[in-house]
């Protein structure tokens, strides 16, 4: 059991290119084993928001705002003292999981090595059975892994650094209906069980709305809305919310 102190919170997040603001004012907090939905259409700043978390946001841009890990000030301009947190911090389950795998090693190889660079339990059978994949997994390359498993894998990397809180670029974006749902559920009961907080980005109010208690809302890289999940719902603050709000119940 952790103490509970609160695993993040982000004050003002801001981040300008050639003097070009990307992300201003954002602001949110997590506990954890809490899931938070971070929402907005496509070139909102979802993706730039988590970046800036991990300390890689693009080497031209000029990141401001305070970050306080558990209960640790820790400038967002200072990538080092990011990159201190990545692994059994921030882990990250990027958007195209089969792009970050390494193509010439075995996901077991992957599996050992990243236990091994945290410290943490090694044992790769185990870490697939709990994303839902058999031990014979372990023996495959990622060019032998469809869109879904391979979303599994880089799911069961990210977990195998015990951190946390976990990042989740739209991991399911690429997948059917169904294998998103089961994407989704996957992620979120790991992350309870585990008490690993979760941020989970999304331009789909349909796909979280059963697992983030949360939310924040974003629209051209500024904060339009933030609350409990089921408040945005039932009466949307601003029009972006309303939009996704009447995109999620066309969709049933
Ligand atoms: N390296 C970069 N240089 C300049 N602009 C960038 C860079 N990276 C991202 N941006 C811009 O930042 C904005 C936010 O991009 P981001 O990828 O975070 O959006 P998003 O909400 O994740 O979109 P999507 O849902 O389509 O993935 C966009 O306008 C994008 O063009």
């Amino acid at each position: 059991m952790r103490v509970t102190l609160g695993v993040m919170r982000v004050d003002d997040l801001g981040c300008t290119i050639a003097g070009r603001t990307l992300l201003a004012g954002v602001c949110f907090s997590i506990d954890h084993g809490e899931a938070l939905a971070v929402l907005g259409p496509s070139g909102a700043g979802k993706s730039l928001v988590l970046r800036c978390l991990l300390g890689l946001a693009p080497s031209e841009a000029k990141v401001t705002g305070r970050l306080q890990w558990e209960g640790r000030e820790v400038s967002l301009a200072d990538r080092d003292a990011l990159a201190q947190l990545r692994g059994r911090g921030l882990a990250l389950v990027p958007q195209a999981a089969a792009a970050s795998l390494d193509p010439m090693r075995t996901v077991g190889a992957q599996l050992r090595e990243v236990c091994a660079l945290h410290d943490t339990d090694g044992r790769p059978n185990e870490r697939l059975e709990e994303v839902g994949l058999a031990a014979e997994f372990a023996d495959r390359h990622p060019h032998a892994l469809s869109g879904g498993q391979a979303q599994r894998v880089a799911l069961a990397l990210a977990l195998a650094c015990r951190p946390a809180l976990l990042l989740a670029d739209e991991p399911m974006a690429a997948l059917d209906c169904v294998s998103q749902a089961e994407l989704v559920e996957l992620l979120v009961r790991r992350c309870a069980a585990e008490q690993v907080a979760l941020v989970l980005v999304s331009h789909d109010l349909a796909r979280v709305v059963r697992c983030c208690a949360r939310a924040i809302v974003l629209d051209g890289g500024r904060m339009v809305a933030r609350g409990p999940l089921a408040e945005l719902l039932a009466a949307p603050p601003e029009p972006t919310t309303a939009a996704m709000v009447l995109a999620a119940a066309r969709r049933g």
